[in-house]
């Protein structure tokens, strides 16, 4: 089998004093062994609610898992005790993010906590431990690896930050790295370096990756595969290929056609007029882009599109997709 995670039916629910919503609410997403999905959708669709999911690391204590499972090798996450988790966490699966001293701690240098790491995960000694941390902040480009441990994260640049981070996910070679924006904050030309380096250990090391970006130009030229959020739900994913050549959903085609020539670099996805509302929010049923969409009929409304396969793994939640390519 080369399923390595399979996220299914997972229902997240935010419940603060000001609203309580499902934030989640998703068919269900698949990666293969070595494969890299691209997570896209706009602000608040759920793309870090799902990551934070996988591993059950909220950045909030608002968000609660209400159902679902998330199948890891097999193992379904939801159901592990916190030891296994702790074992899976930095481990099996690594986490990136847009802000690099997520996973830094300001107050201790490089060095302590990459060797605390690699202890904890691989059982290494001291000084085998050293040269791990060694080659790995040499695998992300960083000349002078000693000199690196020696430093706090506040005496290093954005970008010398963010390989760092990279280089603690990746030092135990986890079978998975979930990188959640993780060059938004840079200058274009780090990130274009970055960027090479996560598809370096993808192809090198045959990692997976769950990579979460509002930039559709990187998919187009990264990813695999694609997967589609709007308002917490899946409404398309396939091939990166085909869908960016023939999106069926109306939310992909109206993202897609916003942008003119599919090379152009973009940071933010396109503006599409509306806003993207909860269900609860919205009143119940029916699917969430009914609202904004030019093809919605009174069935949208009332009843909500599953993920259905149209062509072999190319999938769709919509009753009325697009039945020619643009
Ligand atoms: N701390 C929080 N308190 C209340 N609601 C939250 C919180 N964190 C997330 N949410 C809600 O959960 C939903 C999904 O948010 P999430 O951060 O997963 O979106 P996203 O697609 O990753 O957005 P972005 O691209 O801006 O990072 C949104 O409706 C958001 O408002």
């Amino acid at each position: 089998m080369n399923e390595l995670l399979r996220v299914e039916q997972l229902r997240v629910r935010i419940e603060t004093r000001e609203r309580q919503v499902t934030a989640l609410d998703l068919d269900h997403i698949s990666l293969q062994k070595g494969e890299m999905l691209a997570l896209v959708g706009e602000t608040g669709s759920g793309k870090s609610l799902t990551a934070s999911s996988i591993l059950q690391l909220f950045p909030t204590a608002a968000a609660r898992i209400t159902g679902g499972r998330v199948l890891f090798n097999g193992t379904n996450l939801l159901e592990a005790s916190p030891s296994v988790m702790n074992g899976i966490r930095g481990k099996e699966i690594s986490m990136i993010f847009q802000d690099p001293m997520s996973s830094l701690n300001p107050v201790f240098r490089i060095g302590k906590v990459m060797l605390e790491i690699i202890r904890r995960y691989t059982g290494a000694g001291k000084k085998q431990a050293k040269q791990l941390a060694e080659e790995s902040l040499k695998f992300v480009g960083l000349p002078d690896p000693s000199g690196i441990m020696r430093r706090y994260p506040h005496e290093l640049s954005g970008g010398q930050r963010q390989r760092v981070a990279i280089a603690m996910a990746m030092v135990c070679k986890p079978k998975l790295l979930i990188a959640d924006e993780p060059t938004t904050a840079l200058d274009v030309t780090i990130q274009s370096q970055i960027l090479y380096l996560i598809n370096k250990l993808k192809e090198e090391e045959g990692m997976s990756v769950l990579f979460i970006t509002h930039n559709l130009g990187i998919v187009s030229q990264m990813a695999d595969r694609i997967a589609v959020m709007y308002a917490g739900s899946i409404v398309e994913t396939g091939r990166t290929d085909e869908v960016f050549r023939f999106p069926r959903h109306p939310y992909t085609r109206l993202l897609l056609d916003a942008i003119p020539r599919l090379r152009e670099r973009r940071d933010r996805l396109p503006v599409i007029a509306g806003t993207a509302v909860l269900k609860e929010a919205a009143g119940g049923q029916g699917c969430s882009f009914a609202g904004r969409c030019p093809r919605a009929t009174k069935r949208c409304t009332a009843e909500k599109p599953q993920l259905r396969a149209v062509v072999s793994s190319h999938e769709i939640a919509c009753f009325h997709p697009w039945e020619e390519e643009r």
